[in-house]
């Protein structure tokens, strides 16, 4: 049997302080491709930091990550940040597109960086990307002249650059109207149960966590 995708044990992460705050306490998850997970909670139930800590953005006090069965725990920053970048893509609910590139120069930048392909690859598959997100004709748009809808199209097309694995979004519609809201997660949908990815993705709105696989219900950074 091959080994989750992503996987916590008693993942624990406490601030600390004369008095000590526990963002999320003693969670054990497991997440393999093909699954569209959401995290949902209350405000301020630790959903934001169960994701940071999925995605390596963050330090566990307790407890550890493990990805493709690796542990994580004593990777340097380096190796933390190039692990992210070949296993990873991240969505927020602010798209952070950098203004000043094209939609088209935004989702090559990743692969840029990964430099598994070369600079034609790299072309064509951002214009293989921004396509299949019907952005075809906004490729050479400024993220500014561009809906917030499209923007966060371009955004999933970036967090897609680099074929990653496990797909992690924090509240990715909580900037969008309802029908682009449904587009996303019809997306993130797609890519679970057609190309296997692992996607998890927090949101507080319950019609839309209706429609994933599976919850994880969060109280008090407590598995509920
Ligand atoms: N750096 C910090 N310092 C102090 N408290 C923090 C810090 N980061 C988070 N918190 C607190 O920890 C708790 C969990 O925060 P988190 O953002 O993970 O919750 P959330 O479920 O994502 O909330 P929301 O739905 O409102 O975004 C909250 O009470 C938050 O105020």
């Amino acid at each position: 049997m091959t080994a989750p995708i992503l996987q916590t044990r008693a993942l624990t992460r406490e601030l600390p302080g004369l008095v000590p705050v526990t963002l999320v306490r003693d969670i054990d998850m497991v997440v393999e491709p093909g699954e569209f997970v959401a995290i949902t909670g209350p405000s301020g139930s630790g959903k934001s930091s169960l994701l940071y800590l999925l995605g390596l953005l963050d330090t566990p006090t307790g407890g550890e990550v493990l990805v493709d069965g690796n542990a994580t725990a004593g990777l340097s920053e380096n190796q933390l940040a190039d692990l992210r970048l070949a296993r990873f893509g991240f969505v927020f609910q602010f798209h952070f597109l950098l203004p000043e590139f094209s939609a088209r120069a935004n989702v090559e930048i990743p692969m840029r960086r990964l430099r598994a392909l070369g600079a034609k690859e790299i072309r064509a598959r951002a214009h293989w990307l921004l396509d299949a997100l019907g952005l075809a004709d906004h490729a050479d748009k400024l993220p500014e002249q561009m809906s917030g809808g499209q923007r966060q199209r371009v955004a999933i097309a970036r967090a897609l650059a680099n074929d990653p694995g496990v797909i992690l979004a924090d509240e990715p519609t909580g900037n969008l109207d309802s029908k682009s809201a449904e587009v996303v997660f019809t997306m993130f949908r797609r890519l679970a149960r057609e190309q296997n990815r692992a996607v998890v993705v927090v949101t507080h709105d319950n019609d839309l966590a209706a429609t994933a696989d599976r919850r994880i219900h969060l109280v008090d950074g407590r598995l509920a």
